[in-house]
């Protein structure tokens, strides 16, 4: 479990500072995957600096696994470390040296007897499909290939957390998706807790359990993806489920309705209409699989006021579903 309590960090003095981080609270349960999404400049990469204490936080705590580890300095930091495997971007593999020489580096690192080393660094490649490239150079592997052998690095310490720096942003789809079922596969495989940093929703929409959203320092929304999927206003929700601009039309309210498991399959919407007798329209529509499991959001313009509103949001949330009134927003031409 990873714990980042009240964490606060700031860069410089005076009218020039900057707040990378500003009274940052966040928790990973045990084997679970958490996705931190934000701008550039937000202060994520601080965040996971801050979780391997390499940054020390000018304030509150970081604990791993019961160990508070802004509090360890020399031999007991460095054991630390080992317990957190680190991807990166870039992959940041050592050119000159063999597949299988890049993952035995990352055991000569933690200690490991020199027998020992190749075959510990061969059962790594053999779990993410690449003993078979072990004499190879990094050079001579795709961007994909290249990132599974920073995983098996990462692993090689058998540690019980990841970080994840923006792992598969130089990544094309296809093998942005092999490489984040991997991580999924590995997380459940041997318990690891994963703390990933991404600017790309598609990586929250398919493998997190949970995300914060943060904005200059701080954390603006957290929660389970369930939780945030029915939260009216979140923007995680919303750039997860693209339904437009809510405009504002002329004698019309205009409500957001979300579904999650079960209720995306039922035509709760065609059912609204003969319940209620109104010519509902729909303004945009998002489904997505979001961990197996179908959910979507729909935005409704129903002709009436605040109560015809009202009795629609009641009848909705009879079904089982979510949802909330919107404020448009007038459109001038
Ligand atoms: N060592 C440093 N010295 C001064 N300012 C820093 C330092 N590290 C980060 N910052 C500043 O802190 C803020 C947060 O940076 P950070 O790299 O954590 O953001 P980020 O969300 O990871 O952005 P990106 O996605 O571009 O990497 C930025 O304004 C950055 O310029």
């Amino acid at each position: 479990m990873i714990s980042i309590e009240h964490v606060s960090r700031r860069f410089g003095d005076g009218p020039d500072a900057v707040v990378a981080l500003d009274d940052v609270s966040i928790e990973v349960p045990r084997g679970s995957i958490f996705g931190v999404v934000g701008q550039s400049g937000a202060g994520k990469s601080t965040l996971l600096r801050t979780v391997n204490a390499l940054e020390r936080p000018d304030s509150g705590r970081v604990v791993v696994d019961g160990v508070d580890v802004t509090s360890l300095r020399g031999k007991a930091l460095l054991k630390e470390r080992h317990k957190i495997g680190m991807v990166f971007q870039h992959f940041n593999l050592v050119g000159n040296r063999t597949v299988v020489q890049n993952v035995e580096f990352a055991l000569e690192a933690v200690g490991t007897p020199r027998a020992q080393r190749r075959p510990k660094a061969l059962e790594m490649l053999e779990l993410v499909g690449l003993a078979h490239r072990a004499d190879d150079r990094p050079g001579q592997l795709s961007g994909g290939q290249r990132q599974r052998v920073g995983i098996a690095r990462a692993l090689a310490s058998g540690p019980d957390v990841l970080l994840s720096d923006e792992a598969t942003s130089a990544l094309d789809p296809e093998t942005t998706r092999s490489i984040l079922e991997l991580i999924q596969r590995l997380s459940r495989e041997l318990g690891l807790t994963v703390l990933l940093i991404t600017h790309e929703m598609d990586v929250v929409k398919r493998i997190c359990d949970a995300a914060a959203l943060m904005e200059t320092g701080r954390v603006i929304e957290q929660g389970s993806l369930d939780e945030l999927i029915r939260t009216p206003g979140s923007k995680v929700a919303a750039e997860l489920f693209p339904v437009g601009e809510a405009h504002y039309i002329p004698n019309h309210r205009i409500i957001d309705v979300t579904y999650t498991g079960l209720s995306a399959d039922r035509p709760v919407i065609a059912q609204l209409s003969r319940d209620l007798g109104l010519e509902v329209s729909i303004l945009g529509a998002a489904l997505e699989t979001i961990r197996g499991h179908q959910a979507g959001r729909t935005r409704l313009a129903v002709p009436g006021d605040a109560s015809v509103a009202l009795k629609v949001i009641d009848t909705l949330t009879a079904q089982g579903v979510t949802a909330w009134e919107v404020n448009g927003r007038e459109v001038t031409a």
